[in-house]
């Protein structure tokens, strides 16, 4: 943490450490008038996470996940089935890359080639205290290992789909993807050429 010297006593009570850590934090935080005030802020989150998206410009074609997300569902927006890049969480030791490497193995089913970094992004900066490392990569039908799907073990059934990114943009429109990991890395796509 770097010093501030607008912030001090920072106290930490974790009040869930079921998978992530929620945790509520006090600290005395000096507003721009000079006056101190004492605040509560809740902070959740786990390891830092990866994310990539997979794609193949000979083909024009993009490799997607699809699997339910409860939070997606409690939210009421849909039936809860959410469209993504793949991705996770950093597991202990790992670097991002060997992370997102083992993750597009488990969930998609392939080898990755020409892994690039995009950038790394907090994805609710005001709740999530994860940030989220950003990659592109690509793919072609002989990087193919098995059918992917997740491990059955963490309880994860993921489908995955192989659309065009013309279709994957349209689909953006549509609603039907709504991951801001997903739009970010698409967009990067188009804005930087990397499908014409
Ligand atoms: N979120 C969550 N996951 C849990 C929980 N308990 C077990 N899990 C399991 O932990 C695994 C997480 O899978 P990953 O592939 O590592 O993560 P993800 O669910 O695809 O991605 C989510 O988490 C990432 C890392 O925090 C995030 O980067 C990403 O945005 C997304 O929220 C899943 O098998 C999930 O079922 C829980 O209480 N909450
Ligand atoms: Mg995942």
């Amino acid at each position: 943490m770097t010093k501030d010297k607008r912030i001090k006593n920072i106290t930490s009570t974790v009040l869930s450490n079921f998978w992530g850590k929620l945790e509520r934090i006090d600290f005395d935080f000096k507003f721009k008038s000079g006056k101190w005030k004492r605040i509560a802020h809740e902070a959740y989150g786990k390891s830092d996470g990866v994310a990539i998206l997979l794609y193949n410009a000979e083909s024009k074609k993009v490799l997607l996940s699809k699997q339910f997300r409860i939070p997606v569902y409690i939210s009421g927006v849909s039936d809860g089935v959410s469209i993504e890049v793949c991705g996770g969480a950093i597991d202990d030791g790992e670097s991002p890359e060997t992370s997102v490497i083992r993750e597009v193995k488990e969930e998609l089913g392939y080898n990755v080639s020409n892994l690039k970094a995009v950038s790394t992004v907090f994805l609710s900066p005001g709740i999530v205290r994860e940030r989220v490392h950003l990659f592109t990569g690509n793919y072609t039908d002989s990087d193919r290992i098995d059918n992917g799907g997740g491990l059955e073990t963490e309880n994860e059934e993921i489908e995955v789909l192989e659309v065009t990114f013309t279709k994957a943009m349209e689909m953006i429109d549509l609603g039907e993807i709504i991951d801001a990991r997903t739009i970010m890395l698409l967009q990067h796509i188009k804005i930087n050429e990397l499908i014409d």
